[in-house]
């Protein structure tokens, strides 16, 4: 079996002193997408914040390829090839795209690379980023993540405000980042999208894991889903003919 990239062993984070992720074990293996799902409010972004360095981790260890990174300042943590794609980060709107991507650049990263999984920037290098698509934006956003060649990459909800057509585009280059052997951590509103390119899923309900298994368990199974969101009985026929939630609508 493949040692993990990123490893969680029991770990507790806090958010402005108040406990909010409750004793969190998971991996995240190099060449895979691991999903993190949640109902709003589960604690997706402060379990994100907290393996960034953002938010307190309380106790518990995580690991990068075997280093302890949970004492580390959070630009540390980046330089030991941690990239963090921050839910609704934005691009430098009066920069262009390549200036945007160099700001980002450390080590011997290659834009090229970023170019190669983007060909839509690649046509547009000397654009200012402000007069780019809302996908293309989260393009270069998810590209500036990629220049320092990090292990490991944690997504959240990149999707947001975005079609659903884009979303798909971007989820094909999510699976390419895995294939390049990347450790994908992945928070994603589409569940079943997520699910489609994942390999291991996480589901965090009121800050602890209720659910740790393979994605095609999950896939397609939004009863399954809605129980593990929200806990209670299963849903009941006129929920069933309701159809999906519609934020599991792509
Ligand atoms: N800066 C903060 N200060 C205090 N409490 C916070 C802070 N940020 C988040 N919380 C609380 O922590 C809990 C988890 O929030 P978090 O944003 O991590 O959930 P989430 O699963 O990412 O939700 P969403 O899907 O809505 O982004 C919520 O109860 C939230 O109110």
């Amino acid at each position: 079996m493949t040692a993990p990239a990123l490893a969680l062993e029991g770990v507790s984070v806090d958010r402005a002193e108040v406990p909010v992720i409750h004793d969190v074990s998971l991996d995240a293996a190099p060449g895979a997408v691991t999903v993190i799902l949640g109902a709003n409010g589960a604690g997706k972004t402060t379990l994100m914040d907290g393996i960034a360095g953002l938010a307190k981790v309380k106790s518990g260890a995580i690991r990068l390829d075997g280093t302890p990174i949970e004492k580390m300042a959070p630009y540390r943590r980046a330089r030991a090839g941690l990239g963090y794609v921050e839910q609704a980060r934005t691009t430098f709107r009066t920069l262009t795209v390549e200036q945007n991507l160099l700001v980002s650049q450390s080590g011997g990263g290659e834009l090229s690379t970023v170019y190669k999984l983007f060909p839509e920037l690649d046509k547009r290098r000397n654009l200012q980023a402000g007069y780019l698509s809302g996908g293309e934006q989260q393009m270069v956003v998810l590209g500036r993540a990629l220049v320092s060649e990090p292990k490991v990459v944690l997504i959240d909800e990149m999707s947001l405000g975005l079609a659903p057509m884009v979303v798909r585009r971007l989820m094909t280059t999510i699976g390419e980042l895995a294939g390049m052997g990347i450790a994908v951590v992945l928070i994603e509103q589409f569940a079943n999208l997520a699910l489609e390119v994942g390999t291991q899923a996480h589901v965090l309900r009121k800050g602890g894991v209720v659910f740790s298994g393979p994605c095609a368990e999950l896939r397609g199974d939004d009863e399954r889903l809605h129980r593990l969101y929200f806990g209670g009985p299963p849903l009941t026929t006129a929920d069933r003919d309701a159809g999906p939630a519609e934020s599991e609508r792509p």
